[in-house]
């Protein structure tokens, strides 16, 4: 089997890992835990959402996160920005504080987009569309997610056709890249394998990543499903962190400690120190009072122990 030779992960745990916790968490924690990724080698990191504070009060400390930050230039910053009110926000702060990426995110589902972003997917399209444009025309990258395309909290199972059909959507407004996203963690790799499939009837493979939820224990198999695809960007959270707030019962992304590691076993580069991130996951996890949600964290923590 050939794996890709590059490996792209975004570590999306300051945002999908913490817009769910239900604990205030500082600003200074989520900007610390920004920098002590970078440190450890990551090059994309999903830092925040411009979404609206009523729905997702944990992300209200955007700008002043987005601000705080002790940028690298060698790293990609990304914000999710739902509207063009939240694209206004972001960029209404000094232009070194913009993300150099966006990510608008719809669902495969007509029932998770009405819960997750009160609109139709039509809708959610009509509304993305000045959003890419305008991010576009200032040079920002425009990432798209996709939510729900192998299982709907709300829907059951879902048809890959509803994946192309909203890949398809999201290439006619212009949208650059998307991420098929297991929102539930429902998948296996058969399911997943379909939904990329789906996915590259529009975008290149240049142009896709994987976002797993770990839920029933599948993540990394789905990983290496999209793997062996070609598949070679994907989002992880540190120390697992996250959950979607409309995604009752869905646990955080894979690790991103597991990944590197499984990374890092099949000889892939990722330029991730591995012991610095798994030490930035402690020091989340030590802020939320809970233990890294991460089988490799938690079994090189323990031979560091011995
Ligand atoms: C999309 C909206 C805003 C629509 O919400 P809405 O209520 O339909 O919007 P609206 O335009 O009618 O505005 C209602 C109120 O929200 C305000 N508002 C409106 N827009 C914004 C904004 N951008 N920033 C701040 N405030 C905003 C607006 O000003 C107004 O305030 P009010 O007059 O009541 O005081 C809402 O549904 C929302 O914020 N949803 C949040 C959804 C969310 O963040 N979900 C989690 C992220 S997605 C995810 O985790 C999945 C992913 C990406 O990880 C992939 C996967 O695993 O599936």
């Amino acid at each position: 089997m050939t794996y890709p030779s590059r490996v792209k992960l975004v570590d999306v745990g300051p945002r999908d890992g913490l817009q769910n916790e239900k604990q205030p968490v500082p600003a200074a924690v989520k900007i610390e835990l920004v920098e002590r990724l970078q440190a450890a080698g990551l090059r994309h990191i999903e830092v925040t959402s411009y979404v609206s504070p009523k729905w997702v009060p944990q992300m209200a400390d955007n700008a002043e996160v987005m601000h705080g930050l002790k940028r690298r230039s060698d790293v990609v910053y990304s914000v999710l920005t739902p509207n063009v009110k939240g694209l206004e926000a972001c960029l209404s702060a000094p232009r070194e504080e913009w993300p150099q990426e966006i990510v608008v995110f719809g669902s495969a589902t007509e029932a998770f987009s009405q819960k997750n972003i009160n609109c139709s997917i039509a809708e959610s399209i009509e509304r993305f569309a000045p959003v890419v444009q305008m991010a576009r025309e200032q040079g920002i990258h425009v990432r798209g997610a996709m939510s729900c395309t192998v299982g709907c909290p709300y829907e059951g199972e879902v048809a890959p056709e509803k994946v192309g059909h909203l890949a398809r959507l999201m290439k006619d407004i212009g949208v650059q890249h998307v991420g098929v996203a297991d929102t539930i963690g429902v998948g296996t790799p058969g399911k997943v394998r379909a939904a990329f499939e789906a996915t590259l009837a529009h975008y290149g493979l240049d142009e896709v990543s994987g976002h797993f939820h770990d839920t029933y224990g599948q993540a990394l198999s789905n990983t290496l499903a999209a793997l062996e695809m070609g598949v070679w960007q994907f989002d992880t959270s540190v120390a697992g962190l996250g959950g979607c707030p409309y995604a009752k019962g869905a646990t955080g992304n894979v690790a991103t400690e597991d990944v590197v590691y499984l990374l890092h076993g099949l000889g892939i580069h990722t330029g991730i120190d591995l012991d610095a991130l798994i030490d930035a996951g402690v020091f989340v996890s030590q802020a939320l009072g809970r233990e890294p949600n991460s089988r490799v964290s938690k079994a090189i923590r323990t031979k560091r122990c011995a």
